[in-house]
């Protein structure tokens, strides 16, 4: 089998981000709000600050107000909750995104559940995460991850995978489940497996789509990929690169893409794969939001 496609992330993401800035510029023109971002980060964990330094970037391009809320590490549950209410009360903000993960001191369930779930546009709320086991669709925010790699996987396949195994390697509320949910909506038959899966390669190996969120870095290597598979990589682990110089890192998958590309048809790279992607559907949540808001159908990206 030939070497598979590799899926370009970065260039399906800077197409939604086109769409969403013309859908932005309709929007105000036709009266319509400004959609507004707020991101609230918890702690100086250097990973953290370059997500949120590139989503907050994203949502000025786009044309949205744009506000990032820097707390320190030692923050109470109280103070942080305090700032979500003033976000869930201010007309100026439709989405509200707490950098996950929190620091200790804080419950995360307790501070996902008091965003407001219309301006939730992780889709991480209870109400949220019900729409859409529900297949309420239409109201529910989809994590921008799952929704993300579905638009990869739509690419590859057509928007009906009637017939065809999808596997999840990962269970978290943020991608595994949610990734589950939307294979199913679109009628593939749906395998959740993880780390206590016995033989994981086998069960790999029956999946016509394949979504690796484990968070071990190269973990899936081409024994788990079936000939002919999309692979979707949704890991991101940063791992030491002796071979660039002392101390520095490189950014990897879940998978291993040479051998895994080996046998798929067609696969994600990290980077520039399935992150790129997120940050993209952060910015059509969001401008999703502000039309609901507004009492206006959102456009389709
Ligand atoms: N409430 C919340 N929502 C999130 O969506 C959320 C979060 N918390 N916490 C952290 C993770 C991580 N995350 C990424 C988004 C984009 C890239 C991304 O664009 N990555 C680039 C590479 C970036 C680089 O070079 O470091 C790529 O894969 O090509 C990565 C990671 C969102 N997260």
């Amino acid at each position: 089998m030939a070497e598979a496609r590799r899926i370009d992330g970065k260039a399906v993401a800077a197409g939604i981000i086109d769409r969403v800035k013309a859908a932005t510029t309709a929007l105000t023109a036709d009266g319509g709000p400004q959609p507004g971002l707020a991101v609230v980060i918890v702690g100086a964990d250097p990973a953290s600050q370059v997500y949120v330094g590139s989503k907050e970037k994203m949502a000025r391009e786009c044309g949205f107000h744009s506000v990032k809320h820097e707390l320190s590490a030692e923050t109470s549950e109280a103070d942080l909750l305090a700032v979500v209410e003033r976000l869930n009360a201010d007309p100026a903000i439709h989405g509200i995104l707490v950098q996950l993960p929190l620091p200790r001191q804080i419950d995360e369930a307790r501070v996902i559940e008091a965003i407001d779930p219309d301006k939730d546009v992780d889709g991480f709320n209870l109400i949220n995460v019900g729409r859409l086991a529900t297949g309420a669709l239409d109201k529910a925010f989809v994590p921008c991850t799952p929704a993300g790699s579905m638009i990869l996987i739509r690419g590859a396949l057509g928007d009906d995978l009637s017939g065809l195994n999808a596997v999840v390697v990962g269970r978290s509320n943020i991608v595994g489940k949610p990734m589950a949910q939307l294979l199913l909506a679109a009628n593939a038959t749906v395998t959740i497996a993880h780390s206590r899966t016995k033989d994981l390669a086998a069960v790999c190996r029956n999946a016509d789509i394949l979504v690796a969120a484990v968070g071990r870095a190269e973990m899936l290597t081409g024994d788990y990929v079936k000939e002919g598979a999309v692979v979707i990589d949704v890991g991101i682990n940063r791992v030491p690169a002796p071979e660039k110089g002392e101390g520095k890192s490189r950014l990897v998958g879940d998978v291993d893409y040479a051998s895994a590309a080996a046998r798929a048809a067609a696969i994600t790279p990290v980077p520039g794969g399935v992150g790129p992607m997120t940050i993209a559907l952060l910015m059509a949540n969001t401008l999703t939001s502000a039309c609901r808001a507004a009492g206006k159908a959102p456009p389709r990206l």
